[in-house]
Order: structure tokens, then C-alpha cells, then sequence
């Protein structure tokens, strides 16, 4: 549940920010999804992008969609947690909405890529936990992006030619999945997600509770 206040006498904890990075067409949106229908204690962080929406997408829920003199302005006016250049295109976290969710202890879901991580752990470390997904087999990645019908022979090329890139800076994450199988990558997100949750430090009203355990 997520919390309006905190003046109840319930146990509380503080909202964590889960990062899934990967090379492109290992499945994190996929996973993504999933984990979103099913667990109401988590929303996503739509991102901002330059990139032209592919079929199927839908504004505001995939992303916001914006040309590059609007998101050159959002840069200017310190509207994001972090941005970067993916694949030749913009992409940003919108810094909206995200602060009061974790204060509320709602956790937030990113889909983004290993510089958008590196510049969120750097500017909230303690509330941040990565997850790198990895797809089985280079040619598993490819047989996805082209199996996605999403994109062109190029843009398939290029991810392709990018994605031991990506997969060099796995290193950068507290956790790695390989997603051979949806269902059971699923499970392992779900299970750091649970354990993240239990952390002795986002759980905000123990001091408390525990203080009243000992005064007896
Ligand atoms: N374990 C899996 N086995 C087979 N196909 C999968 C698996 N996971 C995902 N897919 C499929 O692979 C394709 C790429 O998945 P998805 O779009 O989730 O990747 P992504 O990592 O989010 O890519 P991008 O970074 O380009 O957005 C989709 O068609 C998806 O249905
Ligand atoms: N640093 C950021 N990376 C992002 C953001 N939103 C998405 N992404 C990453 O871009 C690539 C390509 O995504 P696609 O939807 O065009 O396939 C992928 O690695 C995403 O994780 C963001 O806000 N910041």
C-alpha cells in the first residue's frame, strides 16, 4: 500500500527506485509489464524521448513523446533526473511525481539504459537497487528485435552492433538475470524485489516499533 501520511501507527517503509537496464530486445519491457500488472505497490517512470513512437505505443504511457527543441528545453530547465543519447535518440527521466511516490513509500519502476543508472545511483544511492538483464545468446537477441516487428532492418542492425556494448557494463548492477525464459526471469525480479523491500533501512517505522518491543 502506499501511504498519504505517515500519522498512523502502521509500519512504513521508504519507496525504492528498481532500475532494469539491458541490451536492447532482452525483454526488460516485457518484464516490466508484468511486474506492473501484478504488483500495485510499484508504477512506472514514463521517460521523455525523441524517438519516434512505434506501433502500438501509446503517449504518456510509454512514453512522452517530444521533439528535440522540447526536450533541449526540459534539459535547460532542470526537469529530469537524469538523460542521456540512446541509439542516436533522447531519452529522460522526468523528475515529477517521482520524490513524493517514494516518500509515500510507492516504489518506481525504470526502463532505462546503463548512463541513465550511473547518474541515479549517484544522486540517490540508498533508495536505487539495478537489475541487468541479459538475453541467452547473441543470436536469441536478434531472433527478439527482429521477432519484436517493431523496427527496421537498420535500427535492428545498429542495436545489434551496440549490444556488446551494453553488455559490457553488467558490472554496474547489484543484480544480473539471464532471461532465457519469461517466467522465470519474472520470478527472479520479483524476488529481489520482495528481499529490496524488506531492507532493514527502508523500512522507515522500525526504530519505533522496535523501541516499543524493548520498553515492553
Ligand atoms: N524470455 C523470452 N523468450 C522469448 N521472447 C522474449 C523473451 N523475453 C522477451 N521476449 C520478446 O523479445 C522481444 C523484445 O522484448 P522487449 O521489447 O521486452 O525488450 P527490451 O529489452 O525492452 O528492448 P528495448 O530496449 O529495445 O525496448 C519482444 O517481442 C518480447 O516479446
Ligand atoms: N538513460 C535513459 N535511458 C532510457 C530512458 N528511457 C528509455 N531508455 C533506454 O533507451 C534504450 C532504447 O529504448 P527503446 O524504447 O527506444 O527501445 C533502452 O535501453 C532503454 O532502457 C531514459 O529515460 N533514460
Amino acid at each position: 500500500m502506499v501511504h498519504e501520511s505517515q500519522d498512523d501507527d502502521t509500519l512504513h517503509r521508504r519507496g525504492l527506485m528498481l532500475i532494469l537496464s539491458s541490451p536492447s530486445g532482452a525483454g526488460k519491457t516485457t518484464i516490466a509489464r508484468k511486474l506492473l500488472a501484478e504488483d500495485d505497490e510499484i508504477a512506472a517512470s514514463v521517460s521523455v524521448t525523441t524517438r519516434p513512437m512505434r506501433p502500438g505505443e501509446v503517449e504518456g504511457k510509454d512514453y512522452y513523446f517530444v521533439d528535440k527543441a522540447e526536450f533541449d528545453r526540459m534539459v535547460e530547465a532542470n526537469e529530469f533526473y537524469e538523460w542521456a543519447v540512446v541509439f542516436g535518440n533522447c531519452y529522460g527521466t522526468p523528475k515529477a511525481h517521482i520524490r513524493d511516490r517514494l516518500k509515500a513509500g510507492g516504489d518506481v519502476l525504470f526502463d532505462i539504459d546503463w548512463q541513465g543508472t550511473q547518474q541515479l545511483y549517484q544522486k540517490a544511492q540508498a533508495d536505487v537497487v539495478r537489475v541487468f538483464i541479459l538475453p541467452p545468446s547473441l543470436d536469441e537477441l536478434r531472433r527478439r528485435l527482429t521477432g519484436r516487428g517493431t523496427d527496421s532492418a537498420e535500427v535492428i542492425a545498429a542495436r545489434m552492433d551496440r549490444a556488446q556494448a551494453e553488455i559490457s557494463h553488467w558490472d554496474g548492477y547489484d543484480y544480473v538475470v539471464i532471461n532465457d525464459e519469461v517466467e522465470g526471469c519474472f520470478e527472479k525480479v520479483r524476488e529481489i524485489l520482495a528481499a529490496e523491500r524488506m531492507k532493514r533501512t527502508r523500512q522507515t517505522g522500525l526504530i519505533d516499533f522496535v523501541r516499543g518491543l524493548m520498553r515492553g
